[in-house]
């Protein structure tokens, strides 16, 4: 890559929490983004204290300091697209939300990081209602996991054709353009089967099934490969194949670190033997 080319290269935006366990989170993210050579910025939100066990502790940023990253990053650098992860507060995504419109800030992805694929709520009601009103509306797409997808449709979410009613409902009611149903938290069949629906067009995305418990950080990965696709200027419905295709590799590639669910391996497979 000659000298020229590198200043060309995409830019891509995390605003998301940071995982000590590193796999998920900023971390996930911004490793994500190298592995497709696209250069990583980051506006950090809050800082957790997490293993493969759980998240012990959450800090939050000051949501002043927020909207410092981001201005410092857009403002300068120029992003080319941005996602969003754990944002924790009503507070913080409010700020999130407005700088988005004030930066003009294209090809956003929201990985509405509500619930965790073990269950457990990530963040209060107030910040879901912020989520649902300020930030969604502004998403290129918004991409739930089959809990967080079950919260933001309000019904159950126990089969493919639930995981298609939800994504339906959810583009109708919260004005999200484009819904990625995920459905890494599915049983039998449905397990890493994911719906896609942007109004006009509904897609099963499938790949192959990772028999793996190594599955922390799937879902950064997918939306943060999803923003480093578009960075790079490809289609969103491209870039969401490409991102699922990705996550499936790295599943395959997972690492058994830790007494619970190990991250996925972003760089992994580039040492195939
Ligand atoms: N065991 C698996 N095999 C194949 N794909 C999977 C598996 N688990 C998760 N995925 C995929 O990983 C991506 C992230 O989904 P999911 O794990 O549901 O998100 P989250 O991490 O937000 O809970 C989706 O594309 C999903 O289909
Ligand atoms: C700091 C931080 N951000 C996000 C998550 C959730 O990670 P995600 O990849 O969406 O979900 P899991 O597959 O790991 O449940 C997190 N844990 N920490």
């Amino acid at each position: 890559m000659n000298a020229e080319t590198r200043s060309k290269i995409p830019v891509a935006l995390t605003i998301a929490g940071s995982d000590s366990g590193g796999g998920a989170g900023i971390q996930a993210d911004l490793r994500t983004f190298a592995f497709h050579c696209v250069h990583g910025t980051s506006a950090v939100t809050c800082v957790t204290a997490q293993n493969t066990l759980g998240v012990v502790r959450v800090d939050a940023m000051p949501s002043e300091a927020v909207v410092a990253q981001m201005q410092a990053v857009v403002e300068d650098i120029g992003v080319q697209a941005a996602k969003t992860g754990m944002l924790l507060n009503p507070e913080i995504i409010a700020a999130v939300a407005q700088q988005v419109e004030t930066l003009e800030i294209d090809n956003l992805v929201v990985d509405p990081v509500m619930v965790s694929r073990t269950g457990a709520q990530l963040i209060d009601d107030d910040a879901i209602k912020t989520l649902r009103q300020q930030l969604i509306p502004q998403a290129a797409i918004i991409t739930p996991n089959r809990y967080e997808a079950q919260i933001l449709s309000g019904f159950p979410i126990n089969s493919l054709d639930d995981m298609r009613a939800a994504a339906q409902m959810i583009h109708r009611n919260l004005k999200a353009k484009t819904v990625l149903v995920k459905g890494g938290g599915m049983q039998g069949n449905a397990r890493g089967v994911d719906i896609w629906f942007d109004g006009n067009r509904l897609e099963i995305l499938t790949t192959q099934q990772v028999d793996t418990q190594n599955t922390h950080g799937t879902g950064c990965t997918l939306s943060a490969a999803i923003a480093a696709n578009l960075a790079i200027g490809k289609d969103l419905l491209t870039s969401v194949k490409q991102a699922k295709e990705y996550v499936t590799t790295a599943l395959a590639y997972s690492l058994s670190i830790g007494k619970g669910q190990g991250p996925v391996g972003h760089f992994f497979p580039l040492l195939r033997n």
